[in-house]
């Protein structure tokens, strides 16, 4: 099989990407090739309160991976879910839509990424989002990824944004607003009470003849002439092929598997690869380096009241008509992401933007959902935005069907844990604050009065990841980058990476919509290379994409 470009996974960077390109190149023709199923009419995928059953476990459409022992974590291994399948994570995730603060994006520009500084990236943001509340100067309103507000909004998650606002933080009803700071409900990508993934928003439902989607098909490697990759193998139904790129070849596996695909092609740090047999093609010592996560940790607790999600006779009656509704109208509790509400605070007033954000969730959220308790609750999450601590992602084996190595190093830097006490301690001061203090309850792991060093212990035996990796293939305008600024692998040439793993550094929010932004700027990169390159060696000749 031959295309003009072959993408590798259709998540939330390879959906928009390949949807994108299509539209704007209708001469080329594009493989979006996919390790696991279609989500088209998964009911657990597209029913929104499905979330709570996709995450907990390894399945077909999750891959369920494990870390290693996190010492900062008292020696326990991480829990790192990723989707698979048509819609990658964003066929799993909690559905919340932010971007993260403008000056992480000024950032990005400041350490050399040219072009990517807030204001290059807002048009790409607009044009990705269809926000029901219309467009403005910070938002989009006919962009394919529907972004709505909540129509079943839960009582406790009422409770949770007026005890904020008793405490003292600032009311926000738009977190990509004007300011990102204060506490309110989260917007969510959905549409008419359904989850609307990037393969939802950019894939399904729209003909185009350009675009070839292959499912249940894993990419082993990039193939390359020389230095220029001119395909991929393939395993599919037991049978191993070559599809190969008369242009390009994209990797946007993901945080974990494009640099394990990467090196697994020859594509890393030269020791690595020589040490599990892979002959090095480029020896790239950054791919799989940098990996940087939110880690996060969980206050839960337990309530008599069962208006909360929950096991128990009373909570099981009340999702017979939520069925009901979800099934007639789109609508009722089915249609809840979990985390309703939350918010971005700062730990210290003086700070240029907030450091900490909060999901609340309307259930006993505890280890993802995998330790489950009969009965009521909530939990609240709190994160470190902007973590210090720098993890890897390594390979097991060459066979890229295996899963690699994942160390997050999580709190491996003392200031993540300092931030997230201090976390803990502002997240008190709203469940102490009446609206939520009146309904009572008793904590699971948590007291109060606990003394720093109590509170220390406590976390690092219950955080984890509220799964938001990023970094591996780091995006750069050095040379010890593994892309550069237009996304394209140093030192080979006809391979881009457009994932979550090409941002420089962690936003301070949630990364779908950052990713299918950078999906939304690669096409523009693509199909301008494309406009320059010779009609002789779009004809059949190799492509040099310079
Ligand atoms: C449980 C969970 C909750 C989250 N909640 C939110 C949220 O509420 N809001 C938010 O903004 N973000 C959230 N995120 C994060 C967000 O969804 C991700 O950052 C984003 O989807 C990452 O996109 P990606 O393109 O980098 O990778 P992915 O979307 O993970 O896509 C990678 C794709 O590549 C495929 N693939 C991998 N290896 C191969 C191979 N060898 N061959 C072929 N295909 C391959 C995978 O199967 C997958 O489909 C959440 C993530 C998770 C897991």
């Amino acid at each position: 099989m031959q295309y003009d470009y072959v993408i590798v996974g259709a998540g939330s960077g390879g959906c928009a990407l390949a949807g994108r390109l299509a539209e704007q190149c209708p001469d080329a023709t594009i493989a979006l090739v996919e390790a696991g199923p279609h989500t088209e009419r998964n009911l657990f995928v597209n029913m929104p309160l499905g979330v709570a059953a996709v995450v907990p476990f390894r399945r077909k459409t999750n891959y369920g991976y494990l870390t290693t022992p996190q010492p900062g974590l008292g020696g326990r291994r991480g829990y790192q879910p990723r989707g698979r399948g048509f819609g990658g994570s964003s066929a799993i995730n909690a559905m919340v839509y932010t971007r993260g603060h403008p000056l992480d994006y000024d950032d990005w520009a400041r350490l050399g990424c040219d072009g990517w500084a807030f204001g290059d990236v807002l048009p790409y943001f607009r044009r990705a989002e269809g926000n029901e509340r219309g467009a403005d100067a910070l938002h989009g309103a006919d962009g394919p990824l529907s972004v709505s507000n909540l129509r079943f909004q839960n009582p406790f998650s009422h409770r949770f944004v007026n005890a904020a606002v008793e405490a003292g933080f600032p009311r926000n009803d738009d977190f990509n607003g004007p300011q990102q700071e204060g506490v309110g409900f989260y917007q969510v990508t959905q549409r008419d009470g359904q989850r609307w993934s990037v393969a939802r928003a950019y894939i399904y439902g729209r003909a185009r003849p350009n675009l070839h989607t292959i499912a249940d098909a894993a990419v082993l490697r990039v193939v390359f002439d020389g230095k220029r990759a001119k395909g991929v193998e393939v395993m599919r139904g037991g049978l191993t092929e070559t599809i190969e790129a008369r242009a390009e070849v994209v990797l946007s596996a993901g945080t974990f598997n494009s640099p394990q695909l990467l090196m697994c092609s020859g594509i890393g740090p030269a020791d690595h690869l020589r040490a599990l047999g892979i002959p090095v093609l480029h020896d790239a010592a950054e791919v799989g380096r940098n990996l940087t996560d939110h880690v996060d940790f969980t206050i839960n607790k337990r309530v008599s009241s069962a208006q909360t999600i929950g096991f128990s006779l009373r909570g099981f009656a009340k999702m017979v008509p939520g069925f009901v509704s979800y099934w007639r109208s789109g609508r009722g509790m089915l249609t809840s992401n979990v985390a309703e509400a939350g918010g971005f605070l700062k730990s210290r007033p003086t700070l240029d933007r907030p450091d900490l954000q909060l999901h609340f969730c309307t259930a006993l959220v505890d280890d993802h959902n995998r330790h489950m308790h009969w009965g009521h609750g909530y939990s609240l999450h709190v994160c470190v935005l902007r973590p210090h601590s720098r993890g890897a992602v390594t390979l097991a084996s060459s066979d890229a069907r295996e899963a690699p190595v994942i160390d997050p190093a999580f709190l491996s830097d003392p200031r993540d844990l300092d931030l997230l006490v201090e976390g803990v301690r502002l997240s008190r001061r709203i469940l102490d604050a009446p609206s939520l203090a009146l309904c009572g309850g008793r904590e699971l792991y948590t007291r109060h009065g606990q003394t720093d060093a109590e509170l220390r212990a406590t976390i690092a035996a219950h955080a984890d990841t509220i799964y938001h990796p990023v970094s591996t293939c780091r995006m750069g305008g050095d040379e010890g980058s593994v892309v550069d600024t237009q996304l394209r692998v140093r030192g080979v040439t006809g391979l881009r990476v457009v994932d979550a793993s090409v941002m420089p550094t962690l936003i301070g929010g949630n990364t779908n919509a950052p990713t299918v932004m950078i999906g939304e700027r690669a096409a523009d990169f693509i199909a301008a290379t494309r406009r320059a390159t010779p009609r002789q060696a779009l004809a059949g000749e190799p492509v040099r994409v310079t």
